[in-house]
């Protein structure tokens, strides 16, 4: 998404608590030997997947609520995941947008098998009705007409989810500027083309246009491999485990510094290796690794984005 990539630059060149250290960048390249490993997506096997359209249902529905797991210890994007497929694989209609319109906090705690109340609940809540309403107004209550109105353009269909669904509306307001992260709407795109290998319903020709997504595990990786440096303040607050307030200047800088570092990665190796890398592929390879490191520190924010 060229706004995404313009914008995360533009906090980059103007940054002032996040910086992007190029020698860090170059030793990444280094040790890579010009190949990314390549994990599956699904490496975990944990998500849903019968090849039509109930799929797209249940990762779009997956991708509303894939967002702010840390304030629970013990809940994980693994949790959401596999929760939804074994509330869909028990009853094929829970995603149907009628139902996501009505849910309460307890109806999706108990869909998740989870016992206590979930981060930001009353918002994950909110979001649902949300999906469900506008499935049913704009989409006849189907996400699979929703991808296929995107006419299999990545681009289109990020744009498409952002203007339709505002809680996918991931920006931020920084030093006057409107920055574009859209975590949620680009890691919907990437699900889909990597559940679907590429094809039918994961189909894009422009796939290579999505950025990473700016979660809160990513930059905690970069950061240990040298690429993203923090001032000191910063660093006391993120090793501190101190909450950091969505909007912050330095929240903007630690996810748009994510962005352009793994941009300048992905033309770095691709020069290097003569082919092109995509953003998708380093992406996973560095939020599998920060997932397999639990004693990853990483900055903690309050928000329906990430
Ligand atoms: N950048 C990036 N962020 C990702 C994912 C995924 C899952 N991707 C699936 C797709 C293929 C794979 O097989 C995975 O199963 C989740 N997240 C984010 O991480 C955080 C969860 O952390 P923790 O609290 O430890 O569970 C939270 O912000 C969540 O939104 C990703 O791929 N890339």
């Amino acid at each position: 998404m060229e706004k995404v990539k313009a914008s995360s630059a533009w906090v980059a060149s103007n940054s002032s608590h996040v910086f992007v250290d190029a020698s860090g960048l170059e030793k990444v390249v280094e040790e890579l030997h010009d190949n990314v490993p390549s994990i599956t997506w699904d490496f975990e096997g944990i998500h849903y997947f019968d090849n039509g359209p109930l799929t797209v249902q249940y990762l779009f529905v997956l991708d509303s609520l894939n967002f702010c797991f840390w304030p629970d210890e013990e809940l994980h994007y693994d949790h959401l995941a596999a929760g939804l497929k074994a509330a869909l694989e028990n009853d094929s209609s829970v995603f149907d947008a009628d139902r996501l319109k009505s849910y309460t906090g307890s109806q999706l705690r108990k869909l998740l098998n989870w016992s206590r109340p979930l981060p930001l609940e009353d918002e994950r809540v909110r979001l649902l009705h949300e999906v469900g309403t506008e499935l049913e107004k704009s989409f006849g209550g189907k996400a699979a007409n929703l991808v296929t109105a995107a006419g299999h353009s990545a681009v289109c269909l990020v744009e498409l989810v952002t203007r339709h669904f505002p809680g996918f509306r991931d920006h931020s307001l920084y030093k006057g500027h409107q920055v574009f992260l859209y975590k949620r709407a680009q890691i919907f795109v990437a699900d889909l083309w990597g559940a679907f290998k590429g094809l039918g319903y994961g189909a894009f020709h422009d796939i290579g246009s999505i950025t990473i997504f700016a979660d809160y595990i990513v930059p905690a990786v970069l950061r240990q491999l040298g690429v993203l440096t923090y001032s000191p303040s910063l660093a006391t607050i993120v090793d501190g485990k101190k909450e950091l307030p969505s909007g912050t200047e330095e929240e903007v800088e630690i996810r748009a510094c994510t962005i352009y570092a793994v941009e300048k990665l992905r033309e770095l190796i691709g020069t290097k290796a003569g082919k092109e890398v995509l953003s998708i592929q380093l992406d996973l390879w560095l939020w599998s690794c920060g997932v397999k490191c639990p004693s990853l520190q990483h900055h903690r924010t309050l928000s329906i984005y990430y």
